[in-house]
């Protein structure tokens, strides 16, 4: 399947048959896959389907075997060293689980990207980060806490604000919901929608939380058996037609995806 970009502007992220395989398993078998310009694509699909390994592909962290992703029509397979921290730098990260550094005070873990990675200074990294501290709504006493004293959604404000200290271009998020309460989720998606706004940037994200996907996503592309099986329009998806679709946007355990279940 190709899967055309919206606009005819270069795709900010180009993927076309991406495969990676782990020992006898085929994870990716072939994944095309586009990112527009401002676009925000979701990617889902079930436990195992390989979206992790999807987005570690595009960040250099994995080797796929055969395939090309460009980023901006550069080719980034093969890339390495210094080379790759270039694309890299255009790219920020929410983790699933925030991933903060319990040992730094939350204005240096939002920070850290700017002083070890860009040579900031740390007065004016740290200018910047309370910057982006009060843009996900945190103000200058949470900055000097450790991130071991906050609440789930306070890390994940603290992971976003993380993830939009370079401006980046490009962000993933991974999981952006899991661990909250559905109020603080949408709090959440609500936020990482007004900041990828702010800096017209494209995004790609996972997710099993549906809620959080039609807030957060233009579009939506299926994973399945290794290949994108289905992709459109979010305001779409309850409409796709494809069965594969529907199972796992009800989540219904009848249906054409078999879940492997092993007895114990
Ligand atoms: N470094 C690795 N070495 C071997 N197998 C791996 C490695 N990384 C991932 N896998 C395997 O690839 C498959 C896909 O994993 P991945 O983490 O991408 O799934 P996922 O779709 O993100 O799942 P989930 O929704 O549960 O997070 C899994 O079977 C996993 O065990």
């Amino acid at each position: 399947m190709n899967d055309a970009t919206p606009t005819n502007q270069t795709p900010k992220i180009q993927i076309r048959g991406l495969r990676k395989v782990f020992g006898d398993k085929v994870i990716l078998d072939g994944v095309d896959l586009d990112v527009g310009n401002g676009e925000s694509v979701l990617v889902i699909g079930g436990s195992g389907s390989g979206k992790s390994v999807l987005l570690k592909c595009i960040l250099g962290l994995l080797h796929p075997d055969s395939g090309s992703i460009l980023v901006d029509g550069q080719e980034v397979v093969g890339l390495y060293g210094s080379a790759l921290e270039e694309v890299r730098a255009k790219f920020g990260m929410l983790f699933q689980n925030a991933a903060l550094f319990d040992s730094l005070p939350v204005w240096e873990n939002v920070a850290f990207g700017l002083i070890q990675g860009k040579g900031m200074n740390r007065e004016d990294a740290k200018i910047v980060a309370l910057e982006k501290l009060a843009s996900v709504g945190l103000n200058e006493d949470v900055a000097e806490l450790s991130p071991a004293e906050l609440s789930g959604g306070m890390r994940k404000r603290v992971g976003l604000a993380r993830a939009i200290a370079s401006n980046p271009e490009i962000i993933f998020f991974d999981e952006p919901t899991t661990g909250l309460d559905p109020i603080m989720g949408d709090v959440i998606d609500r936020l990482i929608v007004s900041c990828v706004r702010e800096l017209g940037a494209s995004t790609l994200s996972i997710t099993h939380d549906m809620a959080s996907a039609r807030r957060i996503s233009d579009r939506i592309a299926m994973l399945y058996k290794g290949k994108i099986i289905w992709s459109g329009p979010t305001k779409s998806i309850d409409n796709s037609g494809n069965p594969y679709v529907e199972q796992f946007i009800n989540g219904n355990s009848e249906g054409p995806i078999q879940m492997q279940v092993r007895s114990l």
